[in-house]
């Protein structure tokens, strides 16, 4: 029975195979860092309760500027000078926790690409009662052995598979088998170390998303892999609030010292409503007014950043990413232009977002209409996300 699992990220190797320069795991893919992909993947799986992310030695400020909002909650440790190590000090690091979980799984950051039917397989392997588990693929090419550059023989690939992560295990047996481990060679996963005990090692069907990163040329696949696996969404916002004596005024997220404000069941952001509208129209999930009804007293002079939060979380939710907001507001008085960084760095800051994804402009109607008379505010804003196309 899996009680409570935890899921493990290692992102403390060198990627030095890949070329790079810089450890591989720490490079942007489809906008956001490569061990980030994996974070979201786990986080986003409803049975996984805590994650712990093992970054190299003196790295762990680094990770947590490096994931923004996205460190939050997230038990970051050092990892050790071999990947066994590294799997070690996580380990430890939540035997050491207040409540062990029954199951881990065992993931290696360089394989961005986590479908949750993977993770779904690998539970179902424990419920059934294996002590691990790990998802395999066949070999597509003839194997050979390379002597000395001439070929040698054909080796037999039908028994051969090839082995992903995440790998799955019951939590006491995999911790045993990490304190016990004193045979010279290096164990290059964990699998082989649980088996080494005498456990069986159940299989399950891995998935070619799920390849990983090691040789120059594998990020730029990848990068190819995830665009095309993602489908490009624009939504479009729009919002009008009346301006009045005596209220505060709220526009993207800053209260602005003004002679009015906007009124509404809740602060009346205007720039955020019509922000959270066009999130909401790229998800096709309906509008602010549908989640949160101006008739329920819950959300009179609720600040509308929240609202921004619900929306944000729903991208998340779906397994999408906000690459792009664009918004304008429209007013005679006050002047934005001064408010402008402020907004963009306040909005950025609600969406997890760097501030050049997001834009704040503002114009007049020529004081035509009620906007020009001054009556209210108006706001338009776009949004474009992104959303996997399959899971
Ligand atoms: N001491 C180590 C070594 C590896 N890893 C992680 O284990 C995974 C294994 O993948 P691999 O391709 O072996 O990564 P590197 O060791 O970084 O690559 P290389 O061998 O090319 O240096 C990676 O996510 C890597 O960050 C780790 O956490 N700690
Ligand atoms: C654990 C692993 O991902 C299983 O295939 C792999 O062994 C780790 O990478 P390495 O290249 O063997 O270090």
């Amino acid at each position: 029975m899996v009680s409570s699992l935890a899921a493990i990220v290692l992102a403390a190797g060198r990627g030095s195979r890949s070329g790079a320069g810089s450890p591989k795991q720490f490079r942007l893919l489809g906008g956001q860092p490569v061990l980030a992909h994996s974070i979201e993947a786990m986080r986003r799986h409803d049975r996984i309760d805590r994650v712990v992310l093992v970054v190299p030695p003196g790295g762990i400020d680094e990770a947590r500027t490096l994931l923004g909002a996205d460190a939050k909650g997230l038990t970051i440790v050092e990892g050790g000078e071999t990947r066994r190590l590294s799997v070690r000090n996580a380990l430890e690091a939540l035997a050491a926790g207040d409540s062990t979980p029954s199951h881990v799984l065992v993931h290696d950051s360089a394989r961005p690409g986590l479908p949750s039917s993977v993770i779904n397989r690998l539970i179902a392997a424990l419920e059934a009662g294996a002590a691990g588990t790990m998802p395999v693929l066949p070999v597509a090419d003839t194997l050979i052995t390379d002597q000395d550059g001439l070929s040698g023989d054909t080796v037999d690939r039908a028994p051969l598979r090839r082995v992903q992560t995440p790998q799955a295990f019951d939590f006491p047996a995999i911790l045993t088998a990490h304190r016990d481990w004193s045979a010279p060679d290096e164990p290059t996963d964990d699998a082989q170390m649980l088996r080494a005990l005498g456990h069986d090692i159940a299989l399950v069907e891995g998935d070619p998303r799920l390849d990983k990163i090691t040789y120059p040329g594998d990020h730029e696949r990848m990068e190819r892999q995830l665009g095309a696996a993602m489908s490009v969404r624009v939504g479009l916002g729009f919002d009008v609030h009346r301006l009045v004596a005596g209220e505060d005024l709220w526009l993207g997220g800053v209260q602005i010292p003004h002679s009015h404000g906007l009124f509404g069941h809740s602060d009346a952001d205007v720039a955020i409503h019509a922000l959270v509208d066009a999130l909401l129209g790229a998800l096709a999930e309906g509008d602010i007014g549908s989640h949160f009804p101006p008739s329920d007293p819950q959300w009179r002079g609720a600040r509308s950043a929240q609202f921004l939060a619900f929306a944000v979380e729903r991208v998340r939710a779906r397994g999408g990413r906000i690459d792009h907001a664009d918004l304008t507001i429209i007013c005679e008085a006050p002047k934005i232009g001064p408010h402008r960084d402020a907004m963009r760095a306040r909005l950025a800051e609600l969406m997890g977002l760097p501030e050049d994804r997001v834009s704040v402009k503002a114009t007049t109607t020529e004081r035509l209409g009620l906007t020009g008379r001054g009556e209210g505010i108006a706001a338009q804003a776009v949004a474009t996300i992104s959303l996997p196309e399959r899971k």
